[in-house]
């Protein structure tokens, strides 16, 4: 699904170079879900970015979904990441004037699916999520956690191939926090394949696969058993 081999990212600035992201190899498989963790300024988003399509990198090669990501242009790349993946984000990024079918309805639209087509995807990512029955209501009008399921409704109304999450629990208080994260596995036990980025290593023990991101080379990759369990069993990938 995602193979990343010796990734570089390099920011250049006048007087200096920072490598966000260097000799970066990575693989994820179909119906995987991997925590990304690490220290602050290590390159965890910067590799979410550059896994998304949202930023470019220096050297080294990316394929995602069988498409070498390499020389495409603009606009191919805005259709692959329209097409193939779907974002959440730590503060949601809900359109405030919109409701909840509005906001899971905007990108579909961008894609130029037919009414039809949009309403029954929206109908679906809702129901999904839990929220079918609050289509008209208005981001405010829910609570954080609320808002964060709509953000993931949104994400899977595009039907993506991979979910990419950035501490998407990072705003929210331990209660919403666990049932978004009980969403999340949900989504993953029944196909999704899905890479999070977490500070919280509660969070990253339930995560099936781990990686450990320090200046910006995966350092520990370690599998665990699965969810609810609070005494991992690592071994060594
Ligand atoms: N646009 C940019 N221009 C210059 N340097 C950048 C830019 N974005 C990130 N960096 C640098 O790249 C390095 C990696 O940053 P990144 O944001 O990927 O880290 P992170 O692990 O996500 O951090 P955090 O956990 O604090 O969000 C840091 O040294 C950061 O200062």
């Amino acid at each position: 699904m995602l193979n990343m081999n010796n990734i570089s990212r390099i920011y250049r600035s006048d007087t200096i170079q920072t490598h966000a992201l260097r000799d970066f190899n990575l693989q994820v498989k179909a119906g995987e879900f991997v925590a990304v963790t690490g220290p602050s300024g290590s390159g965890k988003s910067t590799f979410l970015n550059v896994a998304g399509l949202l930023d470019s990198f220096d050297q080294g090669s990316y394929q995602l979904d069988g498409v070498s990501i390499q020389g495409l242009h603009d606009d191919e790349l805005s259709r692959l990441r329209n097409e193939k993946i779907g974002f959440i984000f730590q503060n949601y990024n809900l359109i405030p004037d919109f409701n909840l079918f509005d906001n899971i309805d905007m990108p579909l639209r961008y894609r130029g699916f037919n009414a039809t087509e949009r309403k029954r995807r929206i109908s679906h990512a809702l129901e999904q999520v839990g929220l079918a029955s609050r289509q008209n209501y208005l981001p405010s009008q829910l609570s954080g956690g609320q808002q964060q399921r709509v953000a993931i409704a949104r994400a899977l109304a595009g039907e993506p191939k991979i979910l990419l999450a950035d501490e998407p629990t990072g705003n929210l208080d331990s209660l919403m926090a666990r049932q978004v994260m009980e969403l999340l596995h949900t989504l993953n036990e029944a196909g999704s394949t899905i890479i999070m980025v977490t500070h919280d290593p509660d969070q990253a023990r339930s995560i099936s696969r781990n990686i450990q991101v320090i200046d910006g080379q995966i350092t520990d990759h370690s599998v665990y058993a699965p969810i609810n369990n609070n005494a991992p069993i690592a071994v060594k990938a």
